[in-house]
């Protein structure tokens, strides 16, 4: 197992001098090329489990283990395993370029200049990101700055990534492109991942398991497609190759369909009986598609968070 955390907790002072807890018993698994999707609203303690887990700040309790290590007893060896961006592509330097950037962080970690070059020009080049090498940061995009943000935390071949909301405030492109990054160093270079973010869509495309937060606790957690089947109601959606009769409609819409338009519509369909009356109420009408309607991680997270 690559994390594994067992009853965080965290307390901060609020502005009106009272204790409040942000994190409270906070477990969660990950294990090697996997990807969680560590979900909540505003103020729901993802980042201060993240800092945690990334050794930059104490937990008041619990424990957490990263390729075996404790972070509270052995730290330096716990936090060798992690690469993390957590403030997006703050962690670089604007008047560096990429290259310069990766191998003042590589020096941190103790490579060798020579070593640091290599590995930096390796990652640049698997992000596609060689021709920019030797541009200042400031000149390359936001989401090419995010990349490199990325191939810096990589630079030491973590075993797990922490990502504080990679695709913030990128265009759809650049978005898609950190995607097809975090997919491809899960699956192909066996990293865990723990990811943050508000925007479901890219959670649901990316994550095999999901943690959902709420006032510091874990309120759900996980396989992704298992929370999608388990929130999905018995709503198929039926296509067919020809618009149905007025007739034909109005039987349907009196079993509880929802239309879209002559050609298709949603039903809750509960029983095989049910499923067969459908289909000879729609006849001679062919049948191009019916499949079950599943829930979205949008429609779960609100469940959860509102
Ligand atoms: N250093 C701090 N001192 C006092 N309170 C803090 C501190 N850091 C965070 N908090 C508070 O702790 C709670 C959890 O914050 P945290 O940043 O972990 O939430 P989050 O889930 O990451 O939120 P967001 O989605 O907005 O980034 C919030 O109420 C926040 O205001």
């Amino acid at each position: 197992m690559i994390l594994d955390v067992q009853s965080l907790r965290k307390h901060y002072v609020g502005k009106d001098k009272k204790p409040f807890i942000a994190v409270d018993d906070v477990s969660l698994q990950l294990v090697a090329g996997e990807v969680l999707a560590f979900l909540g609203p505003n103020g729901a303690g993802k980042t201060t489990s993240i800092k945690m887990i990334a050794g930059l700040i104490q937990p008041d309790d619990g424990e957490a283990f990263i390729c075996g290590h404790s972070i509270k007893k052995h730290s330096r060896k716990a936090i060798s395993h992690v690469g993390a961006v957590l403030e997006g592509s703050r962690n670089l330097y604007w008047r560096l370029t990429p290259l310069e950037n990766l191998i003042y962080w590589a020096g941190l970690k103790g490579y060798p200049h020579r070593i640091a070059k290599e590995r930096a020009m390796d990652l640049l080049s698997n992000f596609g990101l060689q021709d920019k090498a030797h541009d200042t940061l400031q000149k390359l995009s936001r989401g090419m700055q995010q990349q490199v943000a990325i191939c810096a935390a990589l630079m030491h071949s973590p075993s797990l990534l922490l990502l504080d909301e990679p695709t913030l405030g990128l265009d759809l492109q650049a978005a898609d492109r950190i995607q097809e990054l975090i997919i491809r160093l899960a699956k192909e270079e066996h990293v865990g991942i723990l990811l943050t973010t508000h925007q479901m869509e890219v959670a649901q495309t990316l994550a095999d398991r999901v943690c959902i937060v709420r006032k510091g606790r874990v309120v759900l957690e996980g396989h992704t497609h298992d929370v999608l089947e388990q929130f999905s109601e018995n709503k198929y959606i039926f296509e067919l190759g020809e618009p149905l009769t007025h007739s034909q409609r109005q039987i349907i819409s009196e079993r509880g369909a929802d239309f879209v338009d002559e050609k298709t519509f949603y039903i809750s369909i509960t029983t095989q009986k049910e499923l067969y009356d459908i289909l000879r109420t729609t006849e001679p009408c062919s049948l191009l598609r019916m499949e079950r309607d599943l829930a979205d991680l949008a429609s779960v997270f609100r469940h959860y968070v509102e």
